[in-house]
């Protein structure tokens, strides 16, 4: 409790105090007398105090992030206490507002949806997948492939993590995209496919980073993939890049990039993406990579810039292997630009800082299509 301290405030900014509510706080707002700002986080404050992070507003769940492992929370226990359980009747939980979702689905034949809002760093992402696991848990055993749906459906984040998130000062693990997911269930109640779709990835990372966030996290991966793969893409290490060291942070406290690396492809066969796409894929992250080292000196003609020298020669060239096209026209089309007129097609050479422009464009373009 507070020492006593005299406090001279205008009566305004006073606010009643709710003297009937338990010294823990109530799990549900609406119990309170007074419904005001200073007494709701006085209340969420409370229960954070002894790892209550979960309080209702009606039927709307708020959670405080414990910025720790609360395995007990989420265990195959806790799944099967709340199944089923009517609303209210058990703490606050993810796995209830779930639950109730999921019930009326099956009882109205309705689509249900469940939105996960929150500022940065809340724990939205984390949130989601705990919702994901709890309908995986619920709408399980249907198999497709010889993999069951479920295992596909909880694997598919550690899939878009590894491309769409990131270290930023906030959240070392910040989606930098918005996401929408579908978990289809059939007339029984199991889980008969899923389908993630996203939105708005923050495309300006790919070649500028601030000190001391990172880039996306593939990039880091593939910088630590074993030995065999780093040669096969001519990655070194991430402070030889420059879309990487404008920054100083390279690792993650606590996170194993290769072993990340690891699990990605790992999770991605999962999913259901083939071999060649993998291979694919990790192909233009490589080729971003070696984009990002062309520069660019000026051309012979005003206005017009050339390949600076051997280092982006080497890197202009490793792009377009990796891109499967003809270095030359990999070159034209950064180094110039060309209009469409009505009468005829005219193109222009682009100077120094316009060809970075360029590049930089092809970067962030090459990163939203993986
Ligand atoms: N329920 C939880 N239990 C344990 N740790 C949590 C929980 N929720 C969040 N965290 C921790 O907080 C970090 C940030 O949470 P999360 O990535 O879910 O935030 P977010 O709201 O999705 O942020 P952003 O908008 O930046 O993506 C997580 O990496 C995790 O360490």
């Amino acid at each position: 409790q507070q020492k006593e301290k005299k406090v001279v405030a205008s009566i305004s900014k006073v606010y009643p105090k709710d003297t009937e509510a338990p010294p823990g706080g109530v799990d549900d707002m609406t119990k309170l007398s007074y419904l005001h700002e200073p007494g709701v986080l006085h209340n969420l404050a409370m229960r954070y105090e002894l790892n209550e992070i979960y309080t209702y507003t009606g039927n709307i769940l708020i959670a405080v992030n414990p910025f720790q492992r609360l395995a007990h929370l989420y265990d195959t226990h806790m799944m099967e206490q709340y199944k089923g359980a009517a609303f209210g009747e058990l703490s606050p939980h993810v796995f209830a507002v779930a639950d109730v979702a999921y019930r009326a689905m099956i009882n109205e034949g309705k689509s249900n949806s469940i939105l996960v809002s929150g500022e940065s760093g809340a724990g939205k992402t984390e949130t989601t997948k705990m919702l994901m696991r709890y309908l995986a848990y619920l709408g399980g055993r249907s198999r497709v492939e010889g993999r069951t749906v479920e295992q596909q459906v909880l694997e598919s984040n550690p899939v878009l993590e590894a491309f769409g998130n990131a270290k930023t000062i906030r959240n070392n693990n910040s989606s930098r995209f918005g996401k929408f997911v579908k978990i289809q269930f059939d007339k029984s109640g199991r889980i008969s496919g899923a389908a993630v779709r996203t939105y708005l990835l923050e495309r300006s990372r790919v070649c500028q980073v601030n000190d001391p966030e990172r880039n996306y996290h593939c990039f880091y991966l593939l910088c630590a993939a074993p030995q065999e793969e780093r040669e096969k893409y001519k990655l070194d290490s991430p402070k030889s890049f420059h879309y990487l060291n404008q920054s100083n942070c390279y690792e993650l406290d606590g996170v194993n990039d290769a072993r990340e690396y690891l699990a990605t492809r790992r999770a991605m066969d999962i999913v259901g993406i083939s071999e060649d796409e993998q291979e694919a894929i990790f192909r233009v992250v490589a080729a971003i990579l070696h984009l990002g080292n062309v520069n660019f000196a000026k051309g012979v003609e005003i206005d017009s810039s050339a390949i600076k020298d051997d280092k982006s020669r080497f890197h202009l060239k490793m792009t377009a292997e990796l891109l499967r096209c003809d270095a030359q026209k990999l070159e034209d089309a950064v180094i110039k630009r060309v209009m469409v007129t009505p009468e005829e097609v005219i193109t222009r050479t682009l100077d120094p800082v316009a060809a970075v422009g360029s590049r930089d464009a092809l970067a962030k373009t090459l990163l939203s299509l993986v």
